[in-house]
């Protein structure tokens, strides 16, 4: 499984698709990994050479005891440069839309596009966090079963068939190859606090699109309009049926959409010189 090292940590990631695609990253969110991400990574990569990292702190990349979302930012950013390519597209998903504006924010001549799937701009703490502290919910302690099932009724919306729900929450938890420890967890969820992209928003220059749930309990539509107003440019769409967790018919719409949104940015080559070092790293 490749790995890079950025920013003296080990940053692994998968790749799906073809080498000489355009560059996608893709993000996943909070407690994720790459692995729960392959499904959309595999439609993607019709199109798009995708590159899935798991983040700092996540899966099978480096667990450093502190952290915030500028080091994962720069992260991302090192790891388009590391692979070779002047700049790439990023996707996020939920915490991973967080990241992937940091890096467009940190390193704007890496990003050439975004997608922002269920943002917020800011918080006090992750909205899961939130969400658990108003139920009295213990995040770090509780299993990731546990978790998936608590979050059941902010994750998914009224849409979503009790079957659908099951099969989600059986791939993600099959795709899970690092179960965090409570101390790991409380690491991620301190990374997340009093983030505020808010100031930096504004000086995003790369085309962006974002994408709410109309049921959305953890981050609203509104707080995908905070984010689309404050990058300039930026195109806002609600998806009716979908909740923070997206349904499927609208799945196939975001890869439809996303497709859509990036075509004609520009694929961006690989540099031959950084492809070169791209080879030794995966030694
Ligand atoms: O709690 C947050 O702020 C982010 C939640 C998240 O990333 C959940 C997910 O979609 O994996």
């Amino acid at each position: 499984m490749p790995e890079l090292q950025i920013d003296g940590n080990i940053i692994h990631y998968e790749e799906h698709g073809e080498a000489g695609s355009p560059p996608l990253v893709l993000v996943h969110g909070l407690y994720g990994e790459s692995a729960g991400l392959a499904p959309l990574a595999q439609r993607f990569a019709r199109r798009f050479r995708v590159i899935a990292p798991d983040a700092l702190g996540h899966g099978l990349s480096s667990h450093p005891a502190e952290f915030g979302i500028e080091d994962q930012g720069r992260v991302l950013a090192g790891l388009i440069a590391a692979l070779g390519y002047p700049k790439a597209a990023i996707l996020g998903i939920s915490m991973g839309s967080y990241l992937a504006a940091q890096a467009a924010i940190l390193e704007p001549a890496r990003v050439s596009a975004l997608v922002l799937v269920v943002p917020k701009a800011h918080g006090r703490t992750s909205s899961t966090a939130a969400y658990a502290a108003r139920k009295g919910f213990d995040l770090t302690t509780a299993t990731p079963e546990e978790t998936t099932a608590f979050l059941a009724e902010v994750l998914w919306s009224p849409h979503t068939s009790q079957a659908r729900r099951e099969e989600i929450l059986a791939a993600q938890l099959a795709a899970q190859r690092v179960v965090l420890t409570p101390e790991e967890r409380a690491t991620i969820d301190r990374s997340l606090r009093g983030f505020d992209l808010r100031p930096g928003l504004a000086t995003i220059a790369a085309p962006t699109l974002v994408v709410s749930g109309r049921a959305d309990g953890l981050n609203p539509p509104e707080a995908g309009q905070e984010v689309a107003r404050g990058i300039p440019g930026a195109r806002f769409e609600v998806y009716e049926h979908s909740g923070h967790q997206l349904a499927s018919e609208e799945t196939d719409r975001l890869v439809e959409d996303v497709e859509a949104f990036l075509q004609g940015r520009g694929p961006s080559a690989r540099l031959p010189e950084a492809g070169a070092a791209r080879e030794r790293g995966h030694g």
